[in-house]
């Protein structure tokens, strides 16, 4: 049995987290963290875990974090980078859901959140965990960064094209929609039901955190630094994802073998689906599982490839991916606890 610990235990994550791991059979939650929550029982916040566990809200405390094998982090970003290095120090492995660990130019990642890195030595050290990239370097990983919700959609959708050399790698184009429950359960006001429902818009155009952490995954997948275009939309919807994204083929030849090659690269993940040519992935049937469903299009008379891209933010796109990841490294079957088929309607 793992035993975990997860420090922001009330969050949209956290209670994701909770979801998966109450029907994992090697997990076992020894604490689970809430400063605002501290000594109410899990059950009582969330009563679709009732049954399942019997733990209370706990104030974050190392030397009790110290105790589990693995912790997972499903706070705001500037937290984790300052409790793990202590527990690398205890052996503990980590893997963390916010973007701390994510970047590997630190004042790249000072510039976007707006503090300085607290932990330059394990961000070195951090494996980004996108399992379908580096899955054999998850195997020893002591620290994992789970990828951001809207680079996993997109990473995915492009890897394909960018590992084969097939496009323009400098005229990429991301237009993403999220669901709300993107931002987390915090209070704001541009979340309330009053303000997102019945309306729609795009935001952070001119620049968005989850651009670089793009540009450096799909600049890897190129092996040279790639230019992208990347634009969130909030849609009025509680979860999911839908990437719609766009690249020029040099040769419209490529077009004839594109489907088999997604095929190809995909044969063996459990978790992306490639979907017949001209396929429409709808978020909805990625609702609540751990996919990445996606599908190929091209218009008539055009070069450019069209990628659809669905998943769950709080699934594929934070906590199921995490879960993946510590199956990947402690060497159990990858999708243990992750076999749930996505809920329709
Ligand atoms: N929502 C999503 O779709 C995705 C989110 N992420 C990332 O995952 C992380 C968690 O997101 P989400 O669950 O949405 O966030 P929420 O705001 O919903 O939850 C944050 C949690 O962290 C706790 N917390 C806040 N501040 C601190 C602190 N200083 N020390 C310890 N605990 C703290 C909160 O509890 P309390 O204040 O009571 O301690 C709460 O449980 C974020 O970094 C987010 O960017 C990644 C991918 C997708
Ligand atoms: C709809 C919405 O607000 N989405 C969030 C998604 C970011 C997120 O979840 O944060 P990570 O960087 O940890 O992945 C946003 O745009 O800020």
């Amino acid at each position: 049995m793992i035993k975990v610990g997860i420090v922001g235990g009330t969050g949209y994550t956290g209670v994701e987290l909770l979801r998966v791991l109450a029907v994992h059979p090697q997990a076992q939650l020894h604490c689970i963290t809430s400063r605002s929550e501290a000594g109410i029982p899990v059950s009582d916040l969330y009563p679709n875990l009732r049954g399942h566990f019997d733990l209370a809200f706990s104030e974050p405390d190392v030397a009790v974090l110290c105790q589990c094998d693995l912790v997972f982090f499903a706070t705001p970003h500037g937290v984790a980078m300052r409790m793990v290095p202590e527990l690398m120090a205890a052996g503990v492995r980590v893997v963390d859901l916010s973007a701390d660990f994510r970047l590997k130019n630190l004042d790249v990642w000072a510039k976007w959140y707006g503090m300085p890195h607290e932990s330059p030595e394990w961000a070195g050290k951090a494996v980004y965990g996108l399992p379908e990239v580096v899955r054999s370097e998850l195997h020893g990983a002591q620290l994992v960064a789970n990828p951001g919700c809207y680079p996993t959609a997109v990473q995915l959708g492009f890897l394909p094209l960018l590992e084969n050399k097939l496009v323009d790698s400098s005229r990429l184009i991301a237009d993403a929609k999220s669901g709300s429950s993107g931002a987390g359960r915090q209070a704001s006001v541009g979340m309330l039901h009053g303000e997102v429902g019945e309306s729609f818009k795009a935001y952070g155009a001119s620049g968005h955190r989850h651009l670089p952490e793009i540009r450096q995954g799909l600049s890897q997948a190129a092996g040279t630094a790639v230019g992208v275009t990347f634009v969130p939309h909030l849609v009025p919807m509680i979860r999911g994802i839908e990437a719609t994204l766009y690249a020029e083929l040099h040769n419209v030849g490529d077009f004839d073998r594109l489907q088999e090659l997604y095929e190809e690269r995909y044969r063996d993940e459990p978790f992306v689906d490639v979907m017949p040519f001209g396929s429409h992935p709808e978020t909805r049937s990625v609702r609540g599982a751990n996919h990445c469903r996606m599908a190929l299009h091209r218009q008539e008379n055009s070069n450019v490839v069209i990628v659809t891209s669905v998943i769950d933010n709080l699934v594929k796109g934070a906590a199921g991916q995490a879960v993946q990841n510590m199956n990947v490294m402690f060497g159990l079957p990858e999708i243990m606890g992750l076999e749930a088929p996505a809920m329709l309607p």
